[in-house]
């Protein structure tokens, strides 16, 4: 009969929960036991209902326990009572089997408390019972409650010491003023003399290339890495005038190339014997090309040997380059540099020919990590690693309790640097110092916490801008490109961002015929015939260098690229840049605007906003980023005359649109 009674769901799930964390701490007891303990009434019922049949008894041992337990007694007491109501209620003909059924499910109650009791932790069976059966609750001391484990947050890291480094230099960045200049002749005299002195050819090398006055940045390291330190007036470099490891945050364009190379130069120009003393590692290969040419300028009539990774020729070829030419400063990509580092671990027989040789790191005394963000980012080959352990071993011999070696100084700069300082404890830094090119040291830094995009700069004298367009009007993108440049005016200097390789190629070919097509649809003279052009990853090696000579030399007017170009490189022509696709990110937007507006020259950045998805996404990306100019809305013509119109697009533009989209088609078809 109690078997066909109704269980609500809740208990029966209850019941069933119990049981499965039961027999996850090992009992082997029924189902009951545990549910008894809180709800008796309840698992009593349930009990009758699921163990009618049940055959399995208690112990002899357990129900003498059981019985002996004052806990036990109470719970049955209670049963007892509820079993007697019950059974008031019941036909006489059953009242027999129910005592007889109710002793046993007692006994079995009991049995189990028996078990949970064992099972049940000393603490708890040091608690005692209350007079009214229910367990006493001892007063315990307020502890803070188990938290989940909270995001990857900055703040944790920097109350913490990573790799047993101390990170108080994240925490407590030294700033500076990000406007001020000086002549390089005045910085110069101040602290070596009048001149002639003994850094003249450095500085009339800085003149000839119109480098006057040194920049903020240059200002900076040369007070961090020169002023402070007594190398500079000494030959060598030794280990005790090595005053710690800089990392360098300033905005894109603001001269970070200078800001080391000046120092570098200056200590190298005193060396007596040409012998590898600096490093220089740039992401790519056209950076290596860029930095080299600025090395070239500054160190003539300096005796110095540079040398840049080339990855035309083979690494043998360049050992043997390495070997008779003696670099003083090599500059690389990581991915070469580990190259070198083991070229002679992979080839055995090399090293014992008479042309092996190794490039050592011994005299080594200036490691620069330009876009250090970026290489961060490219742990292929395990590069930190493979470079950390060959300053180690090559480190000279220790002699006498001695230990003479030249201390290197490793010098990291970037305009978004890496806010992961697990990562940048990899270069195992001696007494690090964060410096940060910035004037409004507070405003939109929270409490001021070291590294975060908060730090990213808006260059100086650039004006953003944004075109925002409604979603329908989404294909139709490469016409309001067209038609902001006309109504503009601008068809000069242009770096125009896109997503892919694909979009870039696209655009290019939609944009030329459309240009040329303008002119045959609105009989209107267009400012003049207009090279646009393209560069992306497809383009080889050779090619890009030559597009963007034409590029840096005004004879292509617009260049569509991919972020291939976001980073590092100073295309000194540049007027505007063209986010047509949003970037991805804070810091792509940063080193995308960033190649204008360089050398603290105007220019400015407009970005193609489609939709409200990229107006929260545009929102969400440039929030962060400090600026002196607020972001201005640049309108159509239609839009200026009525505030507030919505753009329309004449039948007219459709027609030249869509006659201009069937060109395109037939061109990639006719060569497909
Ligand atoms: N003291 C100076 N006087 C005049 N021009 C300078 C000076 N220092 C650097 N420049 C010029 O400023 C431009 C930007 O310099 P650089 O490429 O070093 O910038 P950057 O800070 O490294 O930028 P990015 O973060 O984009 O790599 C270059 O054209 C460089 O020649």
């Amino acid at each position: 009969m109690f078997a066909s009674r109704y269980v609500p769901e809740s208990s029966r799930k209850r019941s069933y929960e119990s049981s499965e964390s039961e027999s996850e701490s090992g009992s082997d007891s029924d189902s009951d036991g545990g549910e008894q303990i809180e709800k008796p009434l309840e698992v009593e019922q349930e009990d009758s209902d699921n163990n009618d049949d049940e055959t399995s008894q208690p112990s002899d041992k357990e129900e003498k326990d059981s019985e002996s337990e004052s806990e036990d007694e109470s719970v049955s007491s209670n049963k007892s009572e509820d079993s007697e109501s019950e059974s008031e209620n019941m036909p006489n003909e059953v009242d027999d089997s129910n005592q007889t059924k109710h002793s046993s499910i007692f006994k079995r109650l009991k049995a189990s408390l028996d078990i949970s009791k064992k099972l049940v932790d000393i603490d708890q069976d040091q608690e005692e019972m209350s007079d009214d059966g229910s367990r006493a609750v001892e007063p315990a001391e307020l502890v803070p409650i188990p938290q989940p484990e909270l995001p990857k947050d900055k703040r944790v890291y920097l109350s913490s010491n990573v790799n047993g480094g101390n990170l108080d230099y994240i925490a407590k960045p030294v700033y500076y003023a990000s406007t001020t200049t000086k002549p390089f002749d005045t910085l110069f005299n101040e602290i070596f003399g009048s001149s002639p002195n003994k850094y003249q050819q450095l500085v009339s090398n800085l003149k000839s290339n119109n480098f006057e006055s040194a920049f903020s940045v240059q200002l900076a390291v040369f007070n961090e890495l020169v002023s402070k330190n007594k190398c500079f007036t000494s030959p060598i470099n030794s280990p005790n005038n090595n005053n710690g490891d800089l990392l360098v945050n300033a905005a894109t364009g603001s001269g970070k190339t200078l800001a080391y190379l000046i120092p570098i130069l200056m200590s190298l120009s005193n060396r007596i014997v040409p012998k590898l003393s600096c490093i220089i590692l740039v992401p790519t290969r056209p950076l290596v090309n860029q930095v080299l040419a600025t090395v070239n300028s500054l160190t003539k009539n300096l005796g110095l040997n540079v040398i840049a990774s080339n990855s035309n020729l083979s690494i043998k070829k360049e050992m043997e380059k390495f070997q008779n030419f003696k670099p003083d400063i090599l500059i690389s990509t990581p991915g070469r540099l580990v190259d070198y580092l083991t070229y002679n671990d992979k080839n055995d027989d090399y090293e014992t020919q008479s042309t092996g040789y190794k490039l050592n790191l011994r005299y080594l005394q200036f490691l620069v990590i330009d876009e250090v963000d970026r290489l961060l980012n490219q742990s292929f080959q395990n590069w930190i690693n493979i470079v950390n352990k060959k300053i180690e071993s090559d480190k000279l011999p220790v002699a006498h309790n001695e230990v003479f070696n030249y201390s290197i100084q490793k010098l990291l700069f970037s305009a978004t640097l890496h806010n992961d300082v697990n990562k940048l404890s990899s270069f195992n830094f001696y007494k690090p110092k964060l410096l940060v090119v910035d004037d409004d040291k507070f405003a939109n830094n929270d409490a001021n916490t070291g590294l975060d995009s908060s730090f990213y700069k808006v260059p100086e004298n650039l004006q953003e801008f944004e075109i925002f367009v409604n979603k329908e009007f989404e294909s139709f993108k490469p016409l309001l490109l067209l038609k902001s440049l006309i109504e503009n005016h601008s068809f000069k200097n242009i770096l125009v961002f896109t997503k892919s390789n694909e979009s870039s190629l696209r655009l290019t070919k939609l944009l030329n015929l459309l240009y040329t097509n303008y002119q045959r649809f609105y009989s209107q003279e267009l400012p003049q015939e207009i090279e646009i052009h393209y560069l992306n990853s497809t383009v080889s090696g050779n090619n890009k260098k030559k597009i963007l000579n034409r590029f840096t030399s005004d004879k292509i007017n617009i260049l569509v690229v991919t972020d291939l170009v976001s980073r590092g490189l100073d295309l000194t022509n540049v007027e505007k840049v063209i986010n047509y696709d949003l970037p991805i990110s804070s810091t792509d937007y940063v080193h995308r605007i960033g190649r204008c507006a360089r050398a603290y020259n105007y220019g400015e950045a407009i970005t193609m906003i489609c939709g409200n998805g990229d107006r929260k996404w545009f929102n969400k990306i440039t929030k962060p980023i400090k600026r002196k100019n607020e972001i201005k809305k640049l309108l159509f013509s239609q839009e200026k005359e009525s505030e507030g119109a919505k753009l329309v697009l004449t039948e007219l533009e459709n027609k030249f649109y869509n006659d201009s989209l069937a060109q395109l088609q037939d061109a990639v078809l006719s060569r497909g």
